[in-house]
């Protein structure tokens, strides 16, 4: 499926405070957020699913996909895309289980090209954290633009770690189709006002880079 991943909402619990998921979802798709994934490490399925349903009923009506981290099942129940890393499902047996019509995206470590089987299984990749990140404590240490030059760009490539709008439209400048954010939205104060200026550093990048 062709997925409009030009900002690239991934959520995390432990950010935005008293605000509810919910909330800040909403306002963010308002703000111009184009894709989100439910990232909720340590969630039990049973909340993975209660917490993904009421994602479902935000983005009704959007246009915007939601995604679930790590979770095949729970992906497979509700119909929902899905994003994998190293020690995740296969993304070639989660197309097969999820079908044509969700999207799925795997993280890209250290240059590795894609094998034929996994190309065609997947939208996206994604690279980081091209910036330093607190957000994923197992992240690793920031691998810079450089590395998005280098990912295997057969399937449109998303950036993520430590981005802001500068970095966005460095990102996108690097080649980047869009940018993964957790924290520049999560913990926003205004999370509209944070996904716009976002999502207009990467359409202006985007524009000079045709
Ligand atoms: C868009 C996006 N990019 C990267 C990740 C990280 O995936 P992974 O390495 O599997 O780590 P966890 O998120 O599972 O801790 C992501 N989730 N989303
Ligand atoms: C979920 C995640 N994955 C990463 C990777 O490098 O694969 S970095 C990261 C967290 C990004 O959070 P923030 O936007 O707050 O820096
Ligand atoms: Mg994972």
């Amino acid at each position: 499926m062709t997925a409009d991943l030009r900002v690239y909402l991934v959520t995390d619990p432990a950010l935005g405070g008293e605000r509810p998921l919910e909330a800040t979802v909403e306002a963010a798709v308002v703000g111009g957020v184009t894709a989100v994934q439910l990232r909720h490490k340590g969630a039990s399925p049973s909340e993975l699913f209660v917490e993904a349903r009421r994602l479902l009923q935000v983005l009704d009506g959007t246009g915007v996909p939601l995604l679930v981290n790590d979770s095949l099942p729970v992906a497979t129940e509700l119909g929902l895309g899905l994003h994998v890393g190293r020690a995740d499902p296969d993304p070639v047996l989660a197309r097969q289980v999820l079908g044509r019509d969700v999207v799925i995206g795997m993280s890209l470590y250290g240059g590795r090209r894609l094998a034929d089987d996994e190309r065609s299984a997947l939208d996206y990749t994604a690279v980081g954290p091209v910036w330093a990140t607190s957000t994923k404590s197992d992240a690793g240490g920031a691998v810079g633009t450089g590395a998005i030059g280098a990912t295997d760009r057969s399937r449109p490539v998303v950036a993520i770690g430590g981005i802001d709008p500068d970095r966005a439209r460095q990102a996108v400048a690097a080649g980047a189709s869009g940018v993964a954010v957790v924290s520049a939205v999560m913990a926003a104060a205004d999370p509209r006002a944070a996904a716009a200026a976002l999502r207009a550093a990467v359409d202006e990048a985007l524009a000079a880079r045709s």
